[in-house]
């Protein structure tokens, strides 16, 4: 089905496009690696002790998921298809699943929560967004996002520098077409007025800064893009909510683990003081019941999300939702599971090194 949706995705986008949304760092190797390494994985299956009245849903801080699957957040869904973000958030919000929308989306945060709600009533939609450099530009999207509605904050923490992009420097892509925007970053202080302000990054920022923001705010704070142990412990001193084990989808560093061979060691960190996410090379119901096994409350998808919305606008997004989460619905019934947290450690082995 996924692999299905990518080919019809790939013969309807431009190109380079298609290599902005597929591409990663280096020789992609990370990108190669998020697969590659949920496939050494297997599961043991408990037998005799589950049930056909399985419940799905978890409870996360900002919003409750009705499966643990939900969607990370990607930029510039209108060059995916013209309804962009608006469509996203209508399929996300009708499978039930939380939405993370990105600072870097072409439809502004508070149409994107429009869009959720114009089909549910109370849709979980996260901001994610990076530390400025000018604190005032963070608080303004943090403004933003609180008057937009949204549940929790994703600060992604995992890019001090922008990836160097294989392929788009190859295609020479770097800017939006005409007509396409960065909407949240428009009107900001310090930006050119009517225009948009350049997303920020910086290799300054430190915990204090992500502390600020959690003192400033009533939301839910997550940090995304964590891969040592010892920045989730770090995460969780500062009053994070939750970490997302993550090393964006290969697009940042190119020798870093794949996400999930970094989860356990995070989980254990952490130690249940708060949930952990994971996301990268998550594409069939299999791979979210290892991530939950290995710990992970829930799993996040980026590029199948993408591949979706070129592929059928909002229906081939819901598509997408709504089969990751029934192959996990399968995989939880056939591991002897009634719900997420039956899937355990114990039940996983790496293939040809059991016993
Ligand atoms: C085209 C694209 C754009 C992305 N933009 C962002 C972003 O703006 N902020 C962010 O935190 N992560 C971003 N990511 C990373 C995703 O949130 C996520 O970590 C990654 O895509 C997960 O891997 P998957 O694509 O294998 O599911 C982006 C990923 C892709 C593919
Ligand atoms: O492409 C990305 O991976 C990404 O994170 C991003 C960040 C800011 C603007 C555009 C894309």
């Amino acid at each position: 089905m996924l692999a299905r949706l990518h080919e019809e995705a790939r013969r309807a986008l431009d190109p380079v496009h298609h290599d902005y949304y597929a591409g990663g760092v280096g020789a992609e190797v990370v990108l190669a690696e998020n697969e590659a390494a949920f496939a050494r994985l297997a599961l043991l299956p408990r037998v005799l002790r589950g049930s056909s009245r399985r419940d799905l849903a978890v409870d996360l801080p900002g919003g409750r998921s009705a499966a643990p699957v939900v969607v990370s957040p990607t930029a510039f869904h209108r060059l995916a298809h013209p309804d962009g973000e608006v469509a996203t958030a209508r399929a996300a919000a009708a499978a039930g699943a939380v939405l993370i929308t990105g600072v870097a989306s072409t439809t502004a945060v508070d149409e994107v929560v429009a869009g959720a709600r114009s089909v549910a009533s109370h849709p979980a939609v996260w901001f994610q967004l990076y530390l400025d450099p000018a604190p005032g530009v963070t608080d303004s999207l943090v403004g933003r996002a609180e008057d937009a509605g949204c549940g929790a904050l994703v600060v992604t923490v995992d890019s001090p520098v922008f990836g160097r992009h294989t392929r788009d420097a190859a295609n020479g892509f770097h800017d939006l077409p005409a007509g396409l925007a960065a909407a949240n970053m428009r009107d900001l202080p310090g930006g050119p007025p009517g225009g948009t302000r350049d997303i920020g990054m910086s290799a300054d920022q430190s915990w204090d800064d992500l502390r600020r923001v959690v003192e400033r705010t009533d939301l839910p704070v997550w940090v995304k893009g964590v891969l040592h142990p010892a920045d989730a412990a770090e995460a969780v001193a500062v009053g994070a909510a939750g970490v997302v084990v993550s090393n964006h989808g290969g697009r940042q560093f190119d020798v870093v683990p794949a996400a999930v061979d970094a989860l356990p060691a995070v989980v254990d960190a952490v130690a249940g003081r708060v949930p952990v996410l994971l996301d990268g090379g998550v594409h069939g119901g299999g791979d979210v019941a290892l991530a939950l096994a290995l710990g992970a409350r829930a799993v996040g998808v980026g590029r199948p999300v993408l591949w979706g919305l070129a592929a059928a606008g909002e229906a081939g997004v819901r598509q997408v939702l709504d089969s990751l989460v029934d192959e996990f619905d399968h995989a939880l019934a056939l591991c002897g599971g009634q719900r997420p947290s039956d899937l355990t450690r114990d039940m996983v082995v790496r293939r040809g090194a059991f016993g």
